[in-house]
């Protein structure tokens, strides 16, 4: 686990961070299992103890600890082996749902990986009754709206990407959350031209397209995905700041990043927080959208993310409300659903200090 939560050095701090902890939000950039508190971790790994992750949340914290990307995605893939049964998925949404909740965040666009599920035995029907149950469950009760994202894992192949589109354009499996398409995984040895017929299948069913592009390999990733995926938001895109002619393009165009700036430095995609390049990339004025990715393996959660990117970028309360609209305004909410929340931030921020 990584430890890159801001300290709070004084009294201006901690009011900033009150602000953010009450701050209504939108989380565009993060992953179902990735999002599996210490709780139902060990719950779930002391219920299935043939599994090599621990059930105790201080080793879990040990094990969290990433050596690269490699073996992140190595214990990334052992949490996935802990989810089972569709009960195993319909309780870990709902939990995820719970989580942000509480911390606020209204409306939360969430990554899923159906393939890595269906492939271990998950039935299909199943696993979509599951998040959809949770979906409802979770808006009817904390009031938080989540979306889907289904993504490809790219390192498994073009198996997965047939199965994943699949899952996401037949009317028998497609859920009703369902709004965008992505590619997740390695980067490296994993181009992502080939993905192309299947983003193509996936745009022309309606869904909107936001690979991960630019973490672990460099600018040209960026612009394949943009060129070959038709990418209209970039995960990650960390690598665009070392080509200033991508920088433009994606301001010109308004292609917003997802960026998540904890997740970076866990990874080992940027050395440490100061050289993260989120200042480059508001600078080019690129649309920068502030996420979690993968919260509690990496040691944090979003409102800790906020707090990073204010101190990177320097910002105060009305700094860090407009990057929470940049998020709303790059979400694929409809018209009315984007104002509600716009509305509720600019309510929030015009009370503050609340008495
Ligand atoms: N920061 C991240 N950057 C990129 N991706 C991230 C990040 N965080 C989480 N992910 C997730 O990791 C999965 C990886 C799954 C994968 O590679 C794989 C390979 C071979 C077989 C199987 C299988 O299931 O059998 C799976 C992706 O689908 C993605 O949703
Ligand atoms: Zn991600």
């Amino acid at each position: 686990m990584t430890d890159s939560s801001v300290p709070a050095t004084g009294t201006a701090d901690r009011d900033l961070r009150s602000f953010i902890a009450g701050l209504p939000k939108a989380e565009l950039h993060v992953h179902h299992v990735g999002s599996a508190s210490p709780r139902i971790v060990s719950e779930l790994a002391a219920r299935h103890p043939d599994s090599k992750v621990p059930s105790d949340p201080e080793a879990l914290a040990d094990y969290f600890t990433f050596t690269d990307f490699a073996h992140f995605i190595e214990v990334y893939l052992s949490v996935v082996d802990l989810i089972r049964t569709p009960e195993d998925v319909r309780l870990l949404t709902y939990e995820v749902a719970r989580d942000m909740a509480r911390q606020h965040v209204r409306y939360a666009e969430l990554t899923i990986t159906p393939f890595s599920s269906t492939r271990r035995g998950i039935d299909a029907r199943a696993f979509m009754d599951a998040i959809e149950d949770a979906r409802k469950s979770a808006e009817a009760e904390f009031g938080t709206v989540l979306r889907w994202c289904f993504d490809i894992p790219g390192e498994a192949g073009l198996e997965s990407a047939e199965e994943t589109v699949r899952l996401a354009t037949d009317d028998r499996f497609r859920p009703e959350g369902l709004v965008s398409f992505g590619l997740g995984g390695p980067e490296i040895g994993v181009p992502r031209p080939q993905f192309k017929p299947y983003f193509d299948r996936a745009i022309a069913a309606g869904l909107r397209s936001v690979p991960h592009a630019g973490e672990t390999t460099g600018p040209e990733t960026v612009w394949d995905a943009l060129t070959e995926l038709r990418a209209e938001r970039i995960g990650h895109g960390t690598s665009s700041a070392r080509d200033p002619k991508l920088l433009a393009h994606l301001a010109e165009h308004r292609v917003p990043l997802e960026v998540c700036p904890t997740s970076n430095i866990a990874t080992r995609a940027v050395r440490t927080l100061e050289e993260h390049p989120i200042k480059e990339f508001t600078r080019a004025g690129v649309l920068v959208t502030i996420n979690s990715d993968d919260p509690p393996m990496f040691g944090t959660d979003l409102n800790n993310e906020y707090a990073v990117a204010a101190r990177l970028l320097d910002l105060d309360e009305r700094g860090v409300a407009d990057l929470a609209k940049n998020a709303v305004a790059a979400s694929f909410l409809d018209t009315a659903g984007k104002a509600r929340i716009t509305a509720e931030i600019d309510t929030y921020t015009a009370a503050w200090p609340a008495s």
